[in-house]
């Protein structure tokens, strides 16, 4: 039996209702439907292809996956999916797009690092970049020259071989914060958020933030609080139905139209006056080392006026824009991680501040040099790596688009496919980590040789999924890494991190409870932070008098 194809469906709608339409209106709509039915066909075609699409949820006619992407928590309901239909390779189709989502490290370096020349793209996203106006930043670049050029500024000044431009910044920052909690205990997380929002302002301009209430640092947060909450497609129904961006914001329900309206424009303003801040003191010669400075000295066709920007200038903006907007808070949240599971976890406070008394002693703080020497402080490391592991900052790193069709293991991947590679499912992947996958556990990445711990060779490092794949990797992954090294390193020499006790005196057991967004955050959580002893104090207190 012959079965009509949806195209010449659609013909005979238009003709049927062409036959009967009383006017141009019934004869637009029979247009439109047919339209639409034959956007769905060819948007579906890939089912003609030679090779299956890789499984996934059942998909409904015209609204696919829509209705299955869930709106939190992605990576949880993803490698749940994987098991449910045994492929670490999952399809989607949301809202006319396909979505392929990898749960498995191998698969993930197979395509987007081994074929990167095909999944180096960036998705867009309807909400952050058609609402919102956020663009010019290279997270969502499409893969090509421009993102090149942005890419190749940051690695210039963020090479693993020259730390010059953000160790001394961090340094400062560091003794500070130090001091800071042995001042104000309570306020930690606010030491905290200084610290790296302070580091961040200092390296991308070299201004020096005000010890509170800094209004820079209050815009970058504003800045990343609209991108980590609009960054993820999907996570407003606009990114799914991209046609609701038409509706007017008096509609009900249409309460994303406010947002957007609110937030438009926010990039850019909050990243040009500190740009600009930045050329004019130069004109002066009053500028301070900076990422913005050291390019802006480098610019090959920078513009006259001290308040005008070339376009070479323009993409230094950009890119330092970048730089301010999301280099702190992957920072906070990792150092967050690390107190909480310190906190959970005393004996492995206990141990690492051991073996940091052991190689460091008590008469001075840890420096950059000694804790690169993986030899000398296996525990620690290990400690770092679980960190990582245990709660991927961005556990679905960020989406990669493929620029090519392609074949993979049997499967069709579409071109323009979104893939996503599930960070978290790869770093709690029960093969991998056995049955205590899913608990936090440094012991995991070290061997006992004769009494001593060692860093097992066997086991693979998780960085190399933590800070994403390919042509996209991070490239703050050396300055990052260097600064939660000395953050953590610094706290467990000097500090002890406990739960806070009640009004009773007693602690109740800490939960465990992440939100997620962009980024995989903590839930507010209380906690005592004290310094180990009075000689510590003293200690902490002389390196800040050397600065
Ligand atoms: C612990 C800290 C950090 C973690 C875990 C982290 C993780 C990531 C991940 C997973 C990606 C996506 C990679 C991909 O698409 O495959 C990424 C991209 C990016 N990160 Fe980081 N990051 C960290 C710190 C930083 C810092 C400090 C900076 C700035 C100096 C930075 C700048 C960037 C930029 C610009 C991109 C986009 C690159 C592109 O699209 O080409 N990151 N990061």
């Amino acid at each position: 039996m012959m079965v009509p194809s949806p195209h010449s469906l659609s013909m005979e709608l238009i003709s049927a209702l062409a036959y009967k339409a009383h006017g141009l209106l019934d004869f637009v709509i029979a247009l439109t439907l047919s339209s639409i039915l034959l956007i769905w066909y060819y948007r579906n075609s890939e089912s003609r292809q030679k090779h299956p699409l890789p499984p996934g949820p059942k998909k409904l006619p015209f609204i696919g996956n829509n209705l299955d992407m869930p709106r939190t928590d992605k990576h949880i309901t993803f490698a749940r999916w994987a098991k449910e239909f045994g492929s670490d390779i999952l399809h989607l189709k949301i809202a006319g797009e396909n979505y392929i989502v990898l749960n498995s490290y191998e698969m993930a370096m197979d395509l987007l690092d081994k074929r990167s020349g095909i999944y180096s793209g960036r998705p867009h996203v309807t909400m952050l970049h058609d609402l919102i106006g956020w663009e010019g930043d290279l997270v969502y670049l499409p893969y090509g020259n421009e993102m090149k050029l942005h890419r190749k500024l940051f690695h210039q000044e963020f090479h693993p071989n020259d730390s010059s431009l953000y160790q001394p910044h961090h340094k400062k920052a560091l003794r500070l914060f130090l001091n800071n909690l042995i001042d104000t205990p309570e306020e930690w997380l606010g030491h905290i958020q200084q610290m790296s929002r302070s580091v961040i302002l200092a390296i991308a301009y070299g201004i020096h933030a005000l010890p509170k209430d800094d209004p820079s640092i209050a815009a970058a947060e504003r800045m990343f609080s609209v991108l980590n909450i609009a960054a993820i497609p999907g996570s407003f129904l606009v990114d799914i139905f991209p046609i609701l961006r038409y509706v007017p914001s008096w509609f009900p329900g249409a309460s994303f139209k406010q947002k957007a309206q609110k937030w438009y424009g926010i990039r850019n303003a909050t990243i040009t006056p500190p740009f600009l801040q930045v050329k004019q003191a130069m004109a002066t010669g009053t500028a301070e080392d900076s990422f913005s400075l050291r390019c802006l000295m480098n610019a090959q066709s920078p513009h006259p006026h001290p308040d005008k920007l070339s376009e070479e200038e323009e993409r230094i903006k950009q890119t330092a824009g970048t730089l301010y907007e999301g280099g702190a808070d992957t920072g906070i949240t990792s150092l967050r991680t690390f107190i909480l599971a310190m906190m959970c976890f005393p004996n492995v406070q206990q141990e690492a501040q051991e073996e940091l008394d052991h190689v460091i002693g008590r008469e001075q703080l840890p420096d950059y040099d000694v804790l690169d020497n993986q030899d000398s402080l296996p525990y620690l490391w290990a400690v770092i790596y679980e960190c990582f592991r245990w709660q991927p900052i961005v556990p679905l790193a960020i989406p990669h688009k493929s620029d090519e069709e392609d074949t993979y293991q049997g499967y069709y991947i579409p071109k323009g496919s979104i893939v996503v590679p599930n960070v978290w499912a790869m770093l709690r992947d029960e093969r991998t980590y056995g049955p205590t996958a899913h608990t936090f556990d440094p012991k995991r990445w070290l061997l006992q040789i004769q009494g001593r711990w060692k860093l097992n060779p066997d086991m693979h490092d998780p960085l190399s999924a933590t800070f994403g794949f390919g042509r996209r990797a991070c490239p703050g992954k050396h300055m990052g890494l260097s600064a939660f090294k000395m953050n953590v390193a610094s706290l467990l020499h000097s500090f002890n991190i406990t739960p806070s006790p009640g009004k009773d005196g007693n602690s109740s057991p800490t939960k465990v409870q992440y939100i997620s967004g962009m980024l995989n955050s903590p839930a507010p959580f209380e906690c005592s932070i004290k310094p180990r002893s009075a000689k510590h104090v003293t200690l902490v207190q002389q390196v800040l008098l050397e600065d």
